[in-house]
């Protein structure tokens, strides 16, 4: 298991000295005496006048900081906890618990279940081997399902793994159900798909491996004639062009199919943490999903957004502010548009996702050619690196974990330049300003979002080492992280859903812990639990957010910051 936290790309480093030292970072100036300094922001009262509870709270805390985060607390200190969280894709060749363990070792954050794939009963098992690993060896891991979608693509034709498609070659594309392999045939998944194609049209394969020009339609087969040579692989997902404009090829298919309310129930009985839902093309596709769940009591299960395709980013404001979070699957993205296209996309989504206060996840070819060697490429680890200089919440494995060989050694380099690219954006001070919009209109958001800000500026001008924050839903932990403070955040919460849907925040550890209505109980208490797990020793000094039940604006005033030195 050693070996799992091993960098394939360099020796871990020891953070460098700061440029510019904090307030706070000489602990040998400081009054180790002082308890409480509070920094009042706006219109926040002190901890103890808010305090609701008058009889002595009898909480005992049981909640303990998940292994991963506690090794590292202990090797590398606070500010070289990643913050960049980590989703791995399970497969065939990471799904056994034994596998499954050293990824979580290694600093896996999210498994996600892609159902395009292997059985219910594959998944189910995956599933109850992430929760015993959890729960038996202290992990946090948390468990997504990412929806099959109504996806057009090739059928695995059961030759080799690849097929040449040769220049000005004829080929018959059928949905006729065939085994075994036949040549210059290619069987597609969905019945409908010659539906709307015409004479002309061009087939283009997995964004540009190979591309066919219509010469005939057969009933609902097409004859076609290779226009660019290259290769099709199983699976190979299949896209429509006309006058050199992308059709939907699937016009009348809902986003999500009856196999994906199936999956989606499956995904709600196993207790799973996020559901992302592929190929969605505007919010209401989110929104419908959103009310399923709530009408099965199942609101805490988060919904990701997948922005896969044209229509997706036609909407993509209305679609972020629909779900609780997205992933830009430059997968799919690839095949809809030109791929000079998909940086600047991904940019601009990421931007778009920290302003809105959304978790965003980076996928799809972050280190491909790991699915067959132990070592990326030069380019792989400059295109994960910019995503985590974007400040991305997550990165996610496909194929490299699924299928890969080199599944450990690809989160290692994931592990490793995400640390890496944290440090040289905090040393360098690269933090791109965000413009602070309101991000809702009613007063007590308002200021709960305003404090996150402050308190932020707060804590990195102090160089506090950590952030503390007390949350119900998790929402004043993700106005912290939106901020992207040096420190990391741990977030306190007596909801397990919350706990799991905060593993895909950037820089926030969430903790389990019974909540007091009184705050000031509820500081001194985490305070001890993370000074008994060796977490916080004297002389740390903690930024302390807390949160009473902001239901209405007089207990929204009841939000305070304050700072305290660990004695
Ligand atoms: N649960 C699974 N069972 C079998 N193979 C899987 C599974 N999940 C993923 N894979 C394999 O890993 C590859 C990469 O995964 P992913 O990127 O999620 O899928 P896709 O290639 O369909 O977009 C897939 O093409 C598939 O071959
Ligand atoms: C993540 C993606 O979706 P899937 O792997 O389900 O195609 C993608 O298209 O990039
Ligand atoms: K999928
Ligand atoms: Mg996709």
């Amino acid at each position: 298991m050693a070996s799992a936290c091993r960098s394939v790309l360099s020796k871990p480093t020891s953070i460098p000295p700061r440029r510019n030292p904090p307030l706070l970072a000489s602990k040998k100036n400081q009054n180790q005496c002082v308890r409480f300094q509070t920094v009042r922001c706006a219109m926040q009262l002190d901890l103890k006048e808010v305090a609701t509870v008058k009889e002595e709270p009898k909480l005992s805390f049981s909640g303990r900081l998940d292994a991963v985060s506690e090794v590292d607390l202990r090797e590398k200190g606070f500010l070289g906890l990643r913050k960049t969280k980590l989703v791995c894709t399970v497969g065939p060749a990471c799904a056994q618990p034994e596998e499954l363990e050293v990824l979580a070792c290694c600093g896996m954050n999210v498994v996600r279940l892609n159902m395009c794939h292997n059985t219910r009963e594959w998944h189910r098992e995956v599933i109850r081997n992430v929760k015993s690993l959890n729960e038996e060896k202290g992990f946090n891991v948390a468990l997504m399902i990412d929806t099959e979608g109504s996806q057009i693509h090739v059928i695995d034709h059961g030759g080799s793994s690849s097929v040449k498609a040769e220049d000005g070659s004829a080929w018959l594309f059928t949905t006729e159900k065939y085994e075994g392999f036949r040549p210059l045939v290619v069987q597609v998944n969905y019945d409908g798909f010659s539906e709307g194609i015409v004479v002309g049209d061009e087939l283009v394969v997995e964004g540009g491996m190979a591309s066919f020009k219509v010469t005939g339609k057969i009933g609902k087969d097409l004859r076609c004639t290779c226009i660019d040579p290259g290769l099709l692989l199983p699976r190979a997902k299949l896209s429509v062009w006309r006058d050199g404009k992308l059709l939907d090829s699937n016009p009348g298919l809902p986003t999500l199919s009856t196999k994906d309310w199936a999956d989606i129930d499956f995904g709600i009985s196993e207790g799973v943490d996020f559901i992302a839902v592929s190929f969605v093309k505007d919010a209401n596709d989110i929104r419908q999903l959103k009310s399923y769940l709530a009408s099965k009591s199942s609101e805490s299960i988060r919904v990701l957004a997948k922005i896969e395709g044209l229509e997706s980013l036609q909407n993509i404001e209305d679609i972020i502010e629909a779900s609780d979070g997205i992933m830009v699957a430059r997968g799919d993205l690839g095949v809809q548009v030109p791929l000079e296209q998909i940086p600047t996309i991904q940019e601009e989504v990421t931007r778009l996702c920290r302003q809105l206060n959304k978790p965003v996840i980076v996928a799809s070819q972050l280190l491909e050619s790991m699915i067959e060697y132990p070592i990326p490429t030069r380019a792989e680890v400059a295109d994960l690196s910019e995503a985590v200089r974007q400040y991305t919440d997550a990165l996610m494995l496909s194929g490299e974990s699924a299928v890969g060989s080199y599944a450990e050694k690809a989160l290692s380099v994931l592990c490793m330049a995400s640390c890496r690219m944290e440090l040289w954006s905090r040393e360098e001070n690269r933090q791109s300003l965000l413009s602070q919009d309101q991000l809702a209109v009613s007063l007590p958001e308002r200021i709960a979002e305003q404090i996150c800000n402050c308190a932020v500026d707060i804590a990195n001008n102090l160089g506090v080492d950590a952030i503390f924050v007390y949350t119900k839903h998790g929402q004043m932990a993700s106005l912290l992280s939106r901020n992207r403070p040096d420190a990391p955040i741990f977030a306190f919460t007596d909801s397990r859903s919350t706990r799991k849907g905060l593993n895909l925040h950037w820089g926030v550890i969430p903790l389990e812990v019974p909540l007091s209505d009184d705050m000031e109980y509820n500081v001194v208490e985490t305070i001890n639990l993370m000074k008994v797990g060796g977490a916080l020793k004297s002389g740390d000094s903690v930024l302390v957010v807390s949160d009473i039940s902001p239901t209405s604006a007089m207990s929204a005033m009841s939000q305070s910051v304050l700072v305290r030195t660990i004695d």
